[in-house]
């Protein structure tokens, strides 16, 4: 039987269990809080900024909500930033992407303090991540090692293949997998759009994370037996249901579930996570920040 890993299910243990470190931070009269800076009127943006907020709420983090029109010059936002770097009771600050095409995105991402980087893009944080001592590892890829830990997927000593190269998930998947840490010493392979007989390479892993952002890009033909399938795409796609779109993942899922050892579904695989890592960053930036010494998940 192919095993359905429950990210919702995984997500609300996280959350559970930052309770400690945030009653920690509350004994030392510290509430963790993250702002969030939208610049966008896309409604899938604005949907995942409300579930960030009431996830925050659901585990006692402050939220703050940040909203700049689209067309604003992008001085406004970078002004934005500044205050929020500027101000102590803010601990982590997450600037919503994409951010409109006049705005530098690479500008957005080095002037966010690294202390209060709460995504883990900012080059400094990068860094740190590839040269092996991470202060915020990116929220997806943490989330997706939290995963496999809880679904009992061995890393050491994997073959993974993983599908996408973004800096936001593929490239730090990639750095985080092959760590000499708990999670990590995984052989990894590191697909993309020009990577020829891409299936013999998915073909040979023990695990696959599928983060192209294409749908229904691996089928199951591209699988062996067994394999683990982490499936990083939230891809809209037109239909006929009330919201008039359906979430579709980077896998087919079908085709893949008949391979699988274990499968991420979507909804409720991997984006919960994403969401849940978020939180954990926050409280860690609040702890760090604030020198207590907080035990977290
Ligand atoms: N600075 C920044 N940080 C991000 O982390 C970031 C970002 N910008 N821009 C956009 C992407 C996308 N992203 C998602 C996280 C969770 C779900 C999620 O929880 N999805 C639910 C369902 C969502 C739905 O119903 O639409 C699920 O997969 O079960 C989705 C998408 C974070 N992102």
């Amino acid at each position: 039987m192919t095993d359905i890993i429950d990210g919702n299910a995984v997500a609300a243990e996280i959350r559970a269990g930052l309770a400690d470190g945030i009653d920690t931070l509350a004994d030392a009269g510290v509430t963790p809080c993250l702002a969030t800076v939208l610049m966008s009127n896309d409604p899938a943006s604005e949907t995942y900024v409300s579930m960030k907020h009431s996830d925050c709420e659901e585990v006692g983090i402050e939220a703050r909500d940040f909203e700049i029109d689209p067309e604003a010059p992008a001085e406004e936002l970078y002004d934005t930033i500044d205050e929020l770097n500027a101000d102590p009771s803010v601990h982590g600050i997450l600037v919503q992407m994409p951010v409109p095409d006049h705005v530098d995105e690479r500008e957005v991402l080095r002037r966010i303090d690294p202390a209060k980087d709460v995504d883990g893009f900012h080059p400094e944080n990068v860094g740190r991540l590839v040269a092996g001592h991470p202060r915020f590892k990116p929220c997806t890829p943490h989330g997706i090692q939290k995963l496999l830990a809880a679904t009992d997927v061995e890393t050491e000593g994997a073959d993974v293949a993983v599908v996408g190269r973004s800096n936001i998930v593929g490239k730090p998947m990639a750095n985080l997998l092959i760590q000499k840490s708990e999670l990590g010493n995984a052989t990894v392979t590191v697909c993309h759009s020009r990577t020829e007989n891409l299936a013999d390479k998915t073909r040979a892993a023990d695990i696959v994370v599928a983060a192209v952002g294409i749908p229904e890009f691996i089928t199951g033909e591209m699988l062996s037996e067994g394999v683990t399938v982490i499936d990083v795409g939230i891809n809209r796609v037109d239909a006929d249901t009330e919201k008039g779109y359906e979430l579709v993942g980077d896998v087919e899922y079908e085709s893949a579930k008949a391979k699988a050892g274990a499968i991420t579904p979507v909804p409720g695989g991997v984006g919960p996570m994403t969401r849940a890592m978020l939180l954990w960053n926050t409280v860690k930036a609040a702890g760090d920040a604030e020198a207590v010494d907080v035990n977290l998940p």
